[in-house]
């Protein structure tokens, strides 16, 4: 059943991408594979005409000859182009395709799954090979039309000829075996390339440049991909060796039994058995059966190949429909009257056991600005991910007024919320793009795009740019204007601050590269107007950052500890209690003194 979808989806992916290049490209093909066959028929009815001396038969051999070359010559130029088109087509489609369905999953599960991240790889890797789906398509039915031709000549010389084409067969089953057997050694060396790609993409990377050369990692590095490339090419060129033997055995083998035939025709024709035109034909035929034979397996090793690319691409589609949250069909709310409650929550990343947050449970009060505080690796930003709904909870849930989040559409909560990260994107677009995306709907809204810079205090980075907004940043272009770490953390952070009432504001440390004073300032300047958009619409901010000058400003404070919540509280409060807060707020105090 399932290769039937398979089939299905190949077959209509390539003929959906270029429907009328295919189907003509089909005809040409299927014509052009029968001249070969036809033309050497020609040839031996031209004998046996001349031999014969029969004009009809001589005229008959002629014409079937030169109509093989027109429709070879008309086949030739106008096939390959068209082929070639529909390839591309195929291929384009496929990637559009790929990254429809890879940008349509809501979850980030699938970046975290190893077997996911593979076959995502593979697909990505292979999708060329995808496109040559829509020729390995044609070449199918190629070989069909001229198998069929083959068969039906040698049938015609003697029944017992069409023995060879059978044991021809074997080539079908060797170039199988070879086939999967290489394909084996790629899927097992994918762990490794994807390590190779990552290395090599640090190895060039202008960001990790300065780190490689303060720490001399630069031949590490690159004795450590030559030697998983050693590896991987090891394995891969095993299998392609031993596929070369068992082909060359079986060819070997297959080109005898055809020799043996050929003696046998001639020693039949000289006992006037067999005609003079018939010893050409079974002579002739013999490079096109042995190509015919070879085109078989060539197209059984490219249709498994096809099926397998098409057969991962199949998984990646439904895995993407399974988890499409399909059941998450809720609007968002508009405003928030309660607040939003960690019930229970417990939760592990996907494919690991430890659990990351255990027993959460923490009400996030509507309208309310709320710090996350605890040290590197308490499980901070993994409650800001479940918030965002980037994972589901392992146990518990998480309530927005009463409502499961989990039922809530993802699109239409994301579309309230807003975030800046301490790991946010450079984005190279202009200065404008990179603020404006913060809100794709109100992007060329020059004034909203203002409004948004100067809340995330950016205007003096802007006012230095040759170009002002409609500057190009990035070092990838001629004309980029590369920033300094602080101040493209500026512009992330004006990028968040483009939704002006969000339900959810995450802050998952975005300003880490600023001064502690320019954050201070920042988030003063913050609470004041999130205080007034709040009590319209009972907005929740919340805000991770490791400067309790900050954290101070909150109106509730959750400590957490090894994916535990220790303590929640106002300053004041926590300070009194003198827990973990306390000691870790004196701590700091006592450093700024
Ligand atoms: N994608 C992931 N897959 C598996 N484990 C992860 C992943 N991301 C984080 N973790 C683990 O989850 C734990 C909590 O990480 P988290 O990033 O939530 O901590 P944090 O409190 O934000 O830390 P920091 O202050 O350093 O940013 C850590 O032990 C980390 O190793």
């Amino acid at each position: 059943m399932r290769n039937l979808r398979i089939s299905w989806l190949w077959l209509t992916t390539s003929f959906r991408a270029a429907p009328l290049l295919m189907t003509i490209s089909a005809v040409l093909v299927a014509a052009r594979a029968i001249t070969a066959p036809a033309q050497t028929y020609g040839l031996s009815l031209l004998i046996e005409g001349l031999a014969s001396d029969k004009s009809s038969t001589i005229a008959l051999g002629i014409g079937i000859i030169v109509g093989g070359l027109a429709v070879a010559f008309v086949a030739d130029v106008i096939g390959w182009p068209l082929q070639d088109t529909a390839q591309e087509r195929m291929a384009g489609r496929v990637h559009a395709d790929l990254l429809d369905v890879t940008t349509g999953i809501p979850g980030l599960t699938h970046h975290e799954r190893p077997d996911v991240a593979d076959r995502l790889e593979l697909v990505r890797e292979r999708a060329w090979r995808m496109g040559v789906g829509a020729e390995v398509l044609l070449w199918a039915f190629a070989t069909v039309a001229n198998t069929v031709t083959v068969l039906g000549l040698l049938g015609s010389v003697n029944p017992l000829l069409l023995l060879l084409p059978l044991l021809g067969a074997t080539r079908i089953w060797s170039a199988y075996v070879s086939s999967t057997r290489q394909h084996k050694a790629w899927e097992d060396s994918m762990p490794q390339e994807r390590l190779v790609d990552r290395l090599i993409e640090v190895a060039k990377d202008a960001r990790t440049g300065l780190e490689l050369r303060v720490f001399g990692l630069g031949q590490v590095l690159l004795d450590r991909i030559f030697s998983l490339q050693t590896d991987r090419y090891r394995r891969r060129v095993e299998a392609a060796r031993w596929g070369g033997k068992v082909d060359g055995s079986v060819r070997l083998a297959f080109g005898l039994a055809y020799a043996g035939a050929i003696v046998w025709v001639i020693a039949r024709a000289r006992n006037g058995q067999q005609t003079a035109g018939d010893v050409v034909l079974v002579l002739l035929l013999a490079p096109q059966v042995d190509q015919m034979t070879g085109g078989i397996a060539r197209n059984v090793y490219w249709i498994g190949e096809v099926v397998r690319s098409f057969s991962r691409y199949d998984w990646l589609r439904e895995y993407a429909k399974d988890n499409a949250w399909q059941t998450s069909v809720e609007p968002a709310p508009a405003r928030i009257t309660s607040g939003i409650e960690l019930r229970n929550v417990g939760f592990s990343y996907p494919g690991t056991d430890s659990a990351v947050l255990s027993d959460v449970n923490l009400v996030l009060p509507a309208g309310s600005a709320v710090a996350l505080v605890g040290e590197n690796g308490a499980g901070k930003t993994t409650l800001v991910k479940l918030l965002a709904r980037m994972y589901d909870p392992t146990t518990g849930r998480v309530l927005v007024d009463g409502v499961d989040l989990a039922t809530i559409s993802p699109d239409a909560w994301r579309s309230q919320l807003s975030a800046g990260f301490q790991d946010f994107v450079k984005f190279e677009l202009t200065a404008r793009e990179v603020v404006g995306i913060g809100d794709v709907e109100r992007e060329s809204d020059e004034a909203a795009v203002r409004a948004a810079i100067s809340r995330g205090d950016a205007a003096s980075v802007v006012a230095g740019l040759p170009r002002g907004l409609d500057t190009q940043l990035g070092k990838k272009f001629t004309d980029g204007v590369e920033l300094s770490g602080g101040q493209w953390q500026r512009l992330a952070l004006a990028r968040a601050f483009m939704r002006e009432r969000p339900l959810l504001l995450l802050l998952d440390e975005p300003t880490a590269a600023l001064d502690p004073e320019a954050e201070h300032r920042l988030y003063e300047q913050y609470a004041a107007a999130a205080r007034i958009a709040a009590a319209e619409t009972g907005g929740v901010t919340v805000l991770v950052s490791h400067r309790f000058s900050t954290v101070r400003m909150a109106d509730l404070i959750v400590v957490m500890h090894n994916g535990r919540v220790e303590d929640v509280g106002t300053h004041e409060d926590l300070l009194a209690a003198h827990g973990r807060y306390a000691e870790l707020f004196n701590l700091q105090a006592r450093a700024y003194r």
